[in-house]
């Protein structure tokens, strides 16, 4: 059975649940909203369902009910590989089930035969800027695409059937998913390498490929692999995850909704924070001047980057309450390779994670002082030669994508309807706040 059949398979037996739970189910209260949470960014309040993956503040992510460690060793690798392929990752997160190798493998040869991006999207990178942000161009290229859409085309058929949408949409979720390692490395070397670009291996998976068009050697496939797979899917509620869904909602295909969810991920509290560590990072070194970085160096640039009224990039959250696993796991990597236990900017990294949460206790205003996914991922991207930081929210992009555009293909098989909770004004807080 193909993967389509598959998850055909799975949304039928999956709308019945959903059907009872509205039908019968529909008025059991799961929660309450404060006055804090209304104005405090919707907070801990319950109002998405996502079965893709889920977020305990203590431990971390899980996918498909799996943890970080529990998906990568239930996934086939890629021969002769450490990892498995996004591909056999998206099979997972789709169906909920591990994929054999050769079901991987239809799936690799199915993103092959979507992965080319049409001329137009590189004639309007070209066209733009070259000093336009790398998520500018990475959000254009998505949202141009957009007259490829199989959704659009089904809905406007006059034929629209709100059992049958998810079909089109699956499509073109993988459609564009495929597309997505082309269009980054292109960004990439336009900007980067002198305009010089790779062809892209058609023997190559995702991760390969991705690794092979940036001109990058192994272990950097296993890297993109890894970092792909991690930056997958954090639930429904943050902000990429959830724009893609809501601008989903009102039956937008694919590419608005997920050129959307990468505007979000670009914001500096969010994935930008990638970004922003290298740049603290560096800008911390340049200071320096060659100078071996020492423990109080490091507590001194911290507190001077609270007292300037700024944020530590890559430490807190707004719903882990812990070291956020997949900043574990990428601390793994890292202790695990010869050369990066002993990479200076890995020390530097570490040292920050000795001093940076004792300094958020004491200044007292952060819930969670520990680090999230940005703190590490810089590190293991530098170390192998792409030093470009402000690229690196695209790969997060690229991850990111592959998280929302399965959710949305759930949305529309389960009929999720367009999204629209109420807004109160202050008054009427006010007027609430007075009776208690
Ligand atoms: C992939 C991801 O998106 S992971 C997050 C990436 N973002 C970052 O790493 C940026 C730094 N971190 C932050 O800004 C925050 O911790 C966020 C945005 C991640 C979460 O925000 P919130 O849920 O509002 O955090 P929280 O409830 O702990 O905030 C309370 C206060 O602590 C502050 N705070 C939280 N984290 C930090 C931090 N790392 N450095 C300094 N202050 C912080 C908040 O700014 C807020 O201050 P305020 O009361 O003056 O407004
Ligand atoms: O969950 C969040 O709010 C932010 C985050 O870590 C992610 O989206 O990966």
């Amino acid at each position: 059975m193909g993967l389509k059949e598959k998850l055909e398979q799975k949304i039928q037996e999956h709308r019945p649940r959903t059907t009872k739970l509205m039908k019968e189910h529909g008025n059991v209260k799961i929660g309450e909203v404060t006055i804090e949470q209304a104005i405090g960014g919707a907070r801990g309040v319950k109002c998405l369902v996502t079965d893709i993956s889920y977020l305990d503040p203590q431990e971390g992510i899980r996918f498909r009910g799996k943890t970080i460690d529990e998906t990568f060793d239930c996934l086939p690798k890629v021969p002769g590989k450490q990892y498995p392929s996004v591909e056999a990752f998206w099979y997972f997160l789709l169906t909920g089930e591990a994929p054999t190798a050769a079901e991987a493998e239809e799936v690799i040869a199915d993103f092959k035969a979507r992965s080319t991006v049409p001329q137009y999207v590189i004639d309007l990178l070209r066209a733009m800027p070259r000093d336009s942000h790398p998520m500018a161009m990475f959000s254009a290229a998505i949202v141009a695409m957009q007259r490829e859409s199989k959704f659009s085309a089904y809905y406007k058929s006059g034929q629209f059937n709100k059992m049958e949408a998810w079909k089109p949409m699956y499509e073109e979720c993988t459609d564009l998913l495929a597309k997505l390692p082309a269009i980054g490395a292109y960004i990439y070397r336009m900007k980067y390498k002198g305009d010089q670009h790779i062809p892209s291996n058609p023997d190559l998976d995702f991760g390969g490929n991705f690794a092979h068009m940036m001109g990058v050697e192994e272990p950097y496939d296993d890297v993109a692999r890894m970092y792909f797979i991690l930056h997958s899917d954090h639930e429904s509620g943050n902000v990429s995850a959830h724009t893609t869904h809501l601008v989903a909602s009102a039956l937008s295909d694919a590419y608005y909704s997920l050129s959307a969810g990468i505007n979000g991920l670009a914001g500096p509290l969010h994935g930008l924070a990638n970004e922003e560590v290298l740049r603290w990072t560096q800008n911390f070194m340049d200071k320096l001047g060659g100078q071996e970085p020492t423990k109080e160096a490091v507590q001194k640039a911290l507190w001077d980057t609270l007292n300037s009224g700024q944020v530590i990039p890559g430490y807190g959250h707004a719903v882990l309450r812990k070291t956020d696993p997949r900043y574990t796991a990428q601390r793994q990597f890292c202790l695990e390779n010869d050369g990066l236990k002993d990479y200076p900017l890995f020390k530097l990294v570490s040292m920050i994670y000795e001093v940076a949460p004792d300094i958020l206790l004491e200044q007292g205003k952060a819930k969670n002082p520990w680090p999230n996914v940005d703190a590490q991922s810089g590190v293991i991207q530098w170390y192998y030669g792409v030093t470009e930081y402000d690229f690196y929210t695209v790969l997060f992009g690229i991850g990111r994508a592959i998280g929302v555009l399965a959710n949305i293909t759930w949305d529309r098989a389960l009929g999720y309807p367009i999204e629209r909770p109420k807004s109160v004004t202050t008054e009427m807080l006010e007027e609430m706040a007075a009776k208690g």
